[in-house]
């Protein structure tokens, strides 16, 4: 009896995961090659073996007369888009039927993640969304320039110390950035002092406290792979995204800035004051936890993505030297015009350095790929004739990566040419292969506060120095990504010099 019943439900667990298995067969979707029962595609990124930004540009390359591709994250299917078109349909034309993005947090495991419009949708995305949009328009970015000011200038102190005791100094490209962006996340947020730019790395500093965040060990790391991939397990685990020491840090910072600024009326120019602005616009205080998360996204947000950014542009600078003498050319005579004042509209003037910029994020792509989930049965048709009827629950996966170096959108796509970008070339980019910050209503909305502490930053060191590569730096460049953002094996080495 036990053994017949055994026999049955192992029958049953076999005939169950190959229908599950098989979901993109029946559906006449190309499938990626090694999938495993119960792991479907995952096993290698689940042994830490490989990287799921890896595992899509492999899907994404090898099938390449292919408009789509399914694959199984476990058991659930997703297609992985090969085609602007599709891309379009997903992030724009039918957006309503893909609302939520692939990485979720629970609100009782991460709170400040909660508020987060990337994890969240619906009328709360619409009001968190709201919040930032209102944070980044242009009068508020010239208020958040006075910040991102102040901290060019402790950036330019900091690298003439760094500089003059080396003659040459040997840095690596993404510690020195995130300084920059981690003492402009402190700066600009809260209108606190970072401590990124002492002589001593400081464990306190915004930069370094980041790192905790998103350098974390082998075993954090696998956690964070089961938990990212498969969500619905964390509904037991309870893993956090965020350390707690992290999160009561955020609260105090931001509890204790708020009561001077709703007494005191100083002017100040960062994030916490235009939303002090907005309380007094409509007329009611906003809640604690909602400010905290707002402060919490601006550092979250806005110091790794820039950082790893600045270190890919730094690093096309390092190896193409002509790119950054014309580059440097450009800041000097913009700045001359400017009185050698970096102001606002001075950096808006630096056209060619919004092409390098481009240029620089089309071929190390920071964030690897974009995942949607969908919530209403909606056809994609792809230009090859494949048709699929995507039901609610399955993940689309947006290539980021393997659009922006597709020969089919890019002629020469390994060979890095800002001109690409240039007034007379750019229309023939299709915008749906060019998605650096996403594309359609969510979108990046910190983009414009991005470009500008990139752009101040080049600037900066532009004027001031060259950047040579160094030995340290292993080419070709092998790329890691964690999770999905994008980094470079063994970091990007160079040698910063005077002029
Ligand atoms: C170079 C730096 C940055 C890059 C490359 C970047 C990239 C992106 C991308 C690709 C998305 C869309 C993700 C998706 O649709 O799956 C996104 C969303 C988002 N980004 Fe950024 N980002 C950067 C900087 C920032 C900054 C500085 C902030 C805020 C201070 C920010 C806040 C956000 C938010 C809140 C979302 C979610 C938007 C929504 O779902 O409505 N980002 N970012």
């Amino acid at each position: 009896m036990i053994c017949t019943v055994f026999i049955l439900l192992t029958a049953t667990l076999a005939w169950y995961l190959y229908w599950k298995c098989t979901y993109w067969k029946r559906n006449n979707i190309p499938t990626a090659k090694g999938c495993y029962p119960l792991f479907g595609h995952m096993l290698a990124v689940i042994a830490m073996q490989k990287a799921p930004g890896v595992l899509i540009e492999e899907i994404y390359n090898e099938y390449k007369d292919c408009s789509m591709v399914g694959f199984y994250k476990g058991l659930v299917p997703s297609l992985v888009i090969r085609e602007p078109n599709l891309v379009k349909s997903v992030l724009l034309t039918n957006l309503s039927s893909f609302p939520i993005n692939g990485f979720r947090v629970q609100k009782d495991v991460d709170p400040l993640f909660a508020y987060h419009p990337f994890f969240t949708h619906g009328e709360k995305w619409l009001n968190g969304r709201k919040r930032l949009t209102y944070a980044f328009t242009s009068g508020k970015l010239k208020i958040l320039f006075v910040a991102v000011n102040g901290v060019c200038k402790k950036f330019q102190d900091y690298l003439d110390r760094r500089v003059n005791s080396n003659d040459k100094y040997e840095v690596e490209l993404k510690y020195l950035f995130s300084k920059f962006t981690g003492e402009i996340a402190a700066n600009a947020s809260m209108g606190i002092d970072g401590r990124c730019f002492g002589d001593v790395d400081d464990p306190l500093a915004f930069d370094q406290i980041g790192k905790n965040f998103f350098e974390p060990n082998f075993f954090s790391r696998f956690l964070l792979n089961i938990v990212t991939l498969f969500p619905s397990v964390n509904r037991f685990t309870k893993i956090k995204f965020t350390k707690k020491e992290l999160e009561q840090m955020f609260t105090t910072l931001v509890k204790e800035n708020l009561e001077h600024r709703r007494k005191e009326s100083t002017p100040r120019y960062d994030f916490l004051e235009i939303m002090v602005q907005l309380e007094k616009e409509e007329g009611k205080q906003l809640p604690l936890d909602v400010l905290t998360a707002g402060v919490f996204t601006f550092y979250i947000d806005g110091f790794q993505t820039s950082s790893i950014t600045l270190s890919f542009i730094g690093f096309q600078l390092a190896m193409h030297q002509d790119v950054q003498e014309r580059l440097r050319e450009e800041v000097k005579t913009v700045l001359e015009k400017h009185g050698g004042v970096l102001t606002y509209e001075a950096v808006k003037e630096m056209t060619y350095m919004d092409q390098v910029i481009c240029e620089s994020q089309r071929y190390y792509s920071t964030l690897s790929m974009m995942i949607k989930i969908c919530t209403e049965e909606c056809e994609l048709e792809g230009s090859d004739g494949l048709k699929c009827r995507v039901k609610p629950g399955t993940e689309i996966i947006i290539p980021t990566y393997g659009l922006q170096k597709d020969p089919r959108y890019w002629s020469d796509p390994e060979t890095f040419d800002p001109d690409r970008f240039s007034e007379e070339r750019k229309h023939e980019i299709d915008k749906m292969t060019f998605m650096p910050f996403g594309e359609g209503p969510r979108m990046c909305v910190g983009m414009r506060l991005a470009l500008l502490q990139i752009k101040c930053c080049l600037a900066i060191l532009l004027k001031g120095y060259k950047l040579e590569l160094s030995a340290k730096t292993k080419l070709p460049l092998k790329l890691l990504h964690f999770v999905f953002l994008t980094e470079a094996e063994g970091g990007l080495w160079v040698h910063l010099s005077k002029l």
